[in-house]
């Protein structure tokens, strides 16, 4: 492995990697959806949803805070509204991760109950550490994938408790944590300081969307969100450095979207501009994560590509930056010593 030969993508596909954000729903490929699309207007020719390849046209990636959340709510939550659509995507979801060379994944997603097809959130979240249990089951799968659930800024504190509550229902099943999402310009936050503090004392791990937009960037949010302790935090985009300091000083993982957040104009500027520059050179654990590849369609290999082409990353640097997000892995000790030797007897 020589420092002086550029990283180019291959390499980046070779490379194992650690996803820490990605959220099930918005990781769902096009070719995916266009598949239970298929199957679904075979069952119903009456359908009423549009062709994914029309709804969602295959090169569009620029999808901003208005356009991007209706997106689930109006078109891909009701495409995969029962569970074989649901089944079989989070089984795409993780056959893309592991053909990308991703070797540990936590998935997330918020539990969604669809009572039109008798769907209750309990069966929707079994449903999916059902997938993730066959895919870990597979000897000749080298990723490993588990489960975080999210609650979102739109649910009520009572909502937030559901979440809590399935998250420790199925913790013993592959589920290790619980996160903050959705549309940064909703909510307030302070309704959930019960659920979350609840998470903590029970001991699973908290992530939060964090300073996604300068509106949920206040002081007031970010003091909230930092009082329940999160063990990482997401985006990170609208931190003042006292903010930073403090995410120093408690050496909170942070998982960085650089696509998304450059096509969706979270970021001013381009790659070279993103906040990855002035994590990359703190001690703080840094994840390069994809955060809704389906939507912005940059596997998690591209993002570590891209770093490397924006930042000057040679393959030695480059490697190194993809162990980073170890320390902070939701695992635990084996998943961590199986990480650290994977890479440890890794070579290209
Ligand atoms: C731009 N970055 C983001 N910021 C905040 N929330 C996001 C997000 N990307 C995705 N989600 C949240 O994840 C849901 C889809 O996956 P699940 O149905 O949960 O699997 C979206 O509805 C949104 O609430």
């Amino acid at each position: 492995m020589a420092d002086a030969v550029p990283v180019d993508l291959s390499f980046a596909r070779r490379l194992p990697k650690i996803e820490l954000h990605a959220h099930l729903t918005g990781s769902i490929s096009r070719a995916c959806l266009h598949d239970i699309w298929e199957a679904r207007r075979q069952q119903d020719p009456q359908l009423q949803l549009d062709d994914p390849l029309v709804a969602i046209p295959p090169d569009k990636v620029d999808y901003d805070v208005q356009t991007f959340f209706p997106l689930f709510s109006s078109y891909i939550y009701k495409l995969c509204d029962d569970l074989p659509s649901i089944a079989l995507s989070t089984a795409r979801v993780l056959e893309d991760f592991q053909a990308d060379g991703v070797v540990y994944v936590e998935l997330r997603t918020t539990p969604r109950a669809i009572p039109s097809r008798g769907i209750t959130k309990k069966v929707y979240v079994k449903t999916i550490l059902d997938a993730l249990r066959e895919h870990n089951d597979q000897n000749t799968n080298t990723m490993r994938a588990f489960l975080i659930l999210s609650i979102d800024r739109r649910n009520t504190a009572a909502q937030a408790q559901e979440v809590v509550d399935l998250a420790l229902e199925y913790r013993s099943e592959g589920v290790v944590g619980v996160d903050l999402c959705g549309n940064p310009a909703k909510g307030d936050v302070g309704l959930y300081t019960d659920a979350f503090t609840r998470v903590k004392a029970a001991g699973l791990k908290i992530t939060l969307h964090f300073a996604e937009t300068a509106e949920s960037g206040t002081d007031d949010e970010l003091n909230t969100l930092l009082s329940w302790q999160p063990d990482r935090l997401g985006h990170v985009i609208h931190v003042n450095s006292s903010f930073q300091e403090h995410i120093k000083r408690e050496n909170i993982g942070v998982e960085l979207c650089m696509s998304c957040n450059v096509h969706a104009k979270l970021t001013t500027g381009t790659f070279s501009d993103h906040h990855f520059g002035f994590w990359r050179h703190t001690s703080v654990p840094v994840a390069l994560c994809t955060d809704d590849v389906g939507v912005f369609c940059s596997p998690l290999s591209q993002e570590y590509y891209l770093a490397a082409a924006h930042f000057a990353l040679d393959r030695i640097q480059l490697t190194k930056l993809a162990q980073r997000p170890i320390a902070s892995v939701f695992t635990g000790a084996s998943e961590r010593t199986r990480l650290e030797n994977m890479f440890k007897h890794w070579s290209d």
